[in-house]
């Protein structure tokens, strides 16, 4: 039998199911091939939802989604945008974590471009195979260091991929207009690389002498093909990542998402614990563990708090103390420091300070933020440690997925008495504590991404500045009243992630004006033209 060419019941870009009404399905050759009744997007979405419900496992309805996206695009994102609190966790962290480690045994149709060592020299007529028109938004990892998870290699795909489905979702990029990729360096787990079902390249990580002319060539091609793309790094390991973006920042229209969008969605959680607590910049002792993409990032956008306060750099960085896998970082310590570790070791520790608790029991902090991808490392000791000397004292427990987070809500409360102001990474249940709920913020990137890359996107950036970054920052903290703050809330719920980001597009594209940075001439209405092109889930040229 010979497959129609536009067959639409196959095409999940056009595909409407039972949504195509009488009309449509006799102008397309559908008669017959459906079930007799017509029904609504909304009738469509209600008996999704019921089915994703029925499911046992968080991984079952993570495969049942994606399986609906290649059925009917419009339905998948029509019902995660009408539910995404309860499927956030679900595309997302922590579910998304599962996905990649399983990726190779569930793995069903492809999604996105891998590009592989071996394409070396091809990449670019490789994506003329792209089968949409145009790309505007790419997120592309090597799946070396995915979630607090480690070295997936190609099986961090779901990365990609879910990132985009919450630009879709949350900020309104075209769906058809997204590319997830992956760069298939190899892989230096074992594990997967004697997986039978592993679908990557079966061979160690490629040299930097291969590596960064891969992703150079994968870059010029992406440009080449698409030229106002945005790109975003994503799950680089720290080892590539802070010199990538160093490379291309001001080349390119690209970000990374683990340094820029965790600085500016921690940053927006600061500003809010500041002001819940009440207490000036100046006063707070930063104890961060995890100095890597993320916890540098973060340090780097809270110090432009210090910046405002008219303190200098180097009376800021006092206020900061980081702990990696080897201590305290200090000038004295005796290894080899990363450009990136230096400008925030201590000097002044003539001992060595091996433990998180050692730390946190000489800094007395205020605030202790994980960016480690070590579950459980903040212990009840070190917190309750810390909230002996601070009134409210401040918790990110960032690591991903919930299994890496260095503490829970329910802990942190416990231990401090219900005092303090706790945001994760991965979401938690809100905690009931001595007769008081308590509801954990979410400090994750996902609040910053979409409505920063549509700004970009829609002003037609030339780069993406510091600048549009803390501006993103403080646009999300802008969401939470007052009278919330002091309650210890310090992100809006996610629900408003349409309003949020049209927000946080809105003022990134004003900034990326005032800078000279806006390529697209100035529009009368900044708000009318980022709404002008989000998309809403929607059948077209339907009663429905
Ligand atoms: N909430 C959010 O939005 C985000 C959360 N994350 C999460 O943050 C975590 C880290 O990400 P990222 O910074 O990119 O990872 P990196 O690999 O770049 O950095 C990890 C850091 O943790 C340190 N570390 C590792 N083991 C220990 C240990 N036993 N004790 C103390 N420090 C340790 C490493 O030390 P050393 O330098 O010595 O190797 C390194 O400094 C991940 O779990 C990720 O999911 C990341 C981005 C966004
Ligand atoms: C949230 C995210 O980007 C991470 O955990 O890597
Ligand atoms: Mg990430």
């Amino acid at each position: 039998m010979q497959s129609k060419p536009s067959f639409v019941l196959r095409n999940p870009s056009v595909n409407k199911g039972t949504g195509f009404n009488n009309e449509e399905r006799e102008k397309l050759g559908l008669k017959g091939l459906l079930p007799p009744k017509v029904e609504t997007l909304q009738e469509q979405s209600d008996r999704a939802l019921s089915q994703f419900t029925s499911f046992n496992t968080n991984l079952e309805r993570y495969i049942f989604l994606n399986c609906l996206r290649d059925r009917n695009e419009t339905l998948f994102y029509y019902l995660l945008s009408n539910n995404l609190e309860l499927m956030m966790p679900i595309i997302y962290t922590p579910t998304v974590g599962e996905a990649c480690q399983k990726f190779g045994n569930e793995f069903r149709f492809a999604q996105g471009m891998y590009f592989a060592s071996r394409d070396k020299g091809n990449i670019r007529a490789m994506m003329d195979n792209w089968p949409a028109d145009g790309v505007d938004i790419i997120v592309v990892s090597d799946g070396s260091r995915i979630l607090g998870l480690g070295d997936l290699g190609t099986n961090g795909m779901g990365i990609p991929v879910g990132k985009l489905q919450l630009y879709v979702a949350g900020a309104g990029f075209h769906p058809t207009r997204t590319l997830p990729v992956i760069i298939d360096s190899g892989t230096n787990t074992k594990k997967y690389l004697e997986d039978k079902y592993y679908l990557g390249e079966r061979h160690p990580r490629i040299p930097d002498s291969e590596y960064y002319p891969l992703v150079d060539e994968f870059l010029a091609a992406a440009y080449n093909k698409w030229p106002k793309v945005i790109v975003q790094f994503e799950d680089i390991s720290n080892d590539h990542c802070f010199t990538l973006l160093d490379e291309y920042r001001n080349k390119y229209l690209c970000f990374n998402d683990d340094i820029q969008g965790t600085g500016s969605v921690i940053l927006s959680g600061f500003i809010n614990a500041v002001r819940s607590v009440q207490k000036p910049i100046k006063e707070h002792r930063m104890v961060f563990l995890g100095a890597g993409s993320a916890g540098i990032g973060v340090a780097d956008c809270i110090m432009s708090l210090f910046d405002e306060a008219g303190i200098s750099k180097e009376e800021a960085r006092k206020s900061f103390w980081f702990v990696d896998s080897k201590g305290l970082i200090t000038t004295t310590r005796g290894d080899e420091l990363t450009s990136q570790k230096k400008q925030y070791a201590r000097e002044d520790y003539t001992y060595q300070l091996k433990s998180l608790l050692e730390v946190v029991r000489d800094v007395k902090p205020t605030a202790i933020i994980g960016l480690s991808g070590i579950g459980g490392s903040f212990t009840q000791e070190i917190i309750e440690e810390m909230a002996k000397h601070v009134e409210k004292p401040i918790v990110f427990a960032l690591s991903n997925p919930t299994t890496n987070a260095e503490c829970t809500a329910e802990q942190a409360y416990q231990w401090t008495d219900g005092r303090c102001i706790f945001a994760s990474g991965s979401p938690f249940k809100p905690v009931e504590y001595k007769g008081k709920t308590f509801v954990p913020g979410q400090g994750n990137n996902m609040y910053i991404f979409p409505g920063l890359g549509l700004a970009a996107s829609v002003c037609e950036a030339k780069h993406v500045t510091d600048a549009m970054i803390i501006t993103a920052a403080k646009t999300l903290a802008s969401f939470v009243e007052d009278s919330e703050v002091l309650t210890g809330k310090i992100y809006p719920g996610l629900q408003h992630i349409r309003e949020i980001s049209t927000r946080i597009a809105v003022k990134v594209i004003e900034k990326a004006y005032e800078e000279g940075m806006a390529q697209l001439p100035r529009p009368a209405c900044i708000e009318t033209l980022v709404k002008s092109r989000q998309y809403i889930p929607n059948y077209e040229n339907s009663n429905n």
